[in-house]
């Protein structure tokens, strides 16, 4: 692996290949012979039901479905409807009742003891409490997988350096948790994710503990990690607003069923179940009906960029200010200043023409003050 740098890795089975020889990974994953590609997560009639002293509880109800390899997967759902529970049985921390998961088409019930040791390191996890050593600095926390593994000493340095430098926390390596931001934290939860160097990463809540911008920050760390890794990611979270900004696929579970499941944007755009809907209400809410009727998750050619900026204070952000910002003409739809808990708080929502296409168009606008989300498009002629 000598001189493989992250920044360099575009081809996921090499990294995995090249990884640590304790677990050296078969051709069967890297989507040759017709079998599914290193990253795919299966599950068929899988069901699980919980048995305690106050009864039954059936937590998931026979669940088909294919997670492709290198997607951004959202599970969704309300409370109890099974998302945890989904969530941990691609890696067996929790052993289905019935049905099968397989990952790159093998089932993982079959691994011995050594087997499921080896599929672990293959299947990354963050957390939303980020569950780091607070005993340890940086540098050890990321170490603590490849230390358990039995990776040469001379490995293990680099590697972490590696895995820092991914997530932008070089400069922390010798830091401890409790002098860390929630978002470095779990920055530091990712980097210790991503040493194993594994093909898949569950993510369990792993904003939920964050504000608006360092959320932000951190989907746009997981976007990145999965563009050029080429790493699935599979992610639970009660927040919509993170399946809109960061995901490619949803899956709406509801009482341990599929309720529906797709592509973001077709779910989102056009949510054909009761659960769906009440899920999405509150990104709308306090939008005015029309532009909620409007919006839509994904740029049509030609749309403009609804932008939601939340400010403290008394100052808006200036229009003219705002346009230069966006390299682009701006248009206002609504604002406000709301108190809450004794705080001013403003609203604005503004379209950026043609700006759908533009990653950047937010952080510039960020810059001028606030918390900046993208919260849809809107077609120019609307
Ligand atoms: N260990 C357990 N023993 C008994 N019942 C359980 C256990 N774990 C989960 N359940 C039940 O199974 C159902 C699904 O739980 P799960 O945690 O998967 O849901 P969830 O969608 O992740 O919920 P939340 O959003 O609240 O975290 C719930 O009714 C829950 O109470």
């Amino acid at each position: 692996m000598a001189g493989l740098a992250f920044d360099t890795i575009r081809d996921p089975a090499r990294w995995i290949a090249e990884g640590t020889p304790a677990r050296a990974l078969p051709a069967a994953r890297t989507g040759q012979e017709g079998r599914p590609a290193a990253g795919t997560v299966r599950f068929e009639a899988l069901s699980k039901t919980y048995r305690s002293a106050a009864g039954e509880v059936r937590a998931l109800d026979s669940i088909d479905l294919e997670i492709p390899a290198g997607a951004i997967f959202g599970i969704i759902g309300r409370s109890g409807a099974g998302k945890s529970t989904l969530l941990r049985a691609v890696n067996r921390l929790e052993e289905p009742t019935s049905g099968r998961v397989l990952i790159d088409g093998a089932p993982i019930a079959a691994l011995d003891t050594d087997g499921l040791v080896a599929l672990r390191r293959r299947i990354g996890m963050i957390f939303q409490h980020f569950n780091l050593l607070s005993a340890k600095t940086v540098r050890q926390n990321v170490a603590l997988p490849l230390v358990v593994a039995g990776v040469p000493r001379a490995e293990i340095g680099p590697r972490v350096d590696e895995a820092l430098r991914l997530v932008g926390l070089e400069a922390k390596a010798e830091t401890y948790p409790s002098r860390l931001s929630g978002g470095q934290k779990q920055r530091v939860g990712i980097a210790r994710a991503l040493v194993s160097r594994p093909e898949i990463l569950l993510c369990d809540e792993a904003t939920s503990a964050l504000d608006p911008e360092t959320t932000l920050s951190i989907l746009s760390l997981l976007r990145d990690i999965n563009r050029r890794l080429g790493i699935t990611i599979v992610l639970i979270t009660h927040e919509m607003s993170v399946i809109r900004e960061a995901c490619s696929h949803v899956l709406v579970l509801e009482a341990g069923r599929i309720a529906e499941t797709g592509p973001v944007w077709r779910v989102f755009g056009a949510p054909e179940h009761h659960a769906t809907r009440a899920l999405l209400e509150p990104l709308t809410r306090g939008l005015p009906e029309d532009l909620a009727a409007r919006l839509r998750p994904h740029p049509a050619p030609g749309a403009a960029t609804v932008l939601r900026i939340t400010y403290s204070g008394r100052e808006a952000p200036d229009l003219s200010a705002l346009a230069a910002a966006a390299a682009a003409p701006v248009r206002l739809l609504q604002a406000g200043i709301e108190r809450i808990q004794g705080h001013a708080v403003g609203r604005m929502l503004v379209a950026v023409a043609a700006a759908g296409a533009d990653p950047g168009v937010e952080d510039r606008v960020r810059a001028l003050g606030g918390v900046v989300e993208r919260i849809g498009y809107v077609a120019t002629d609307d």
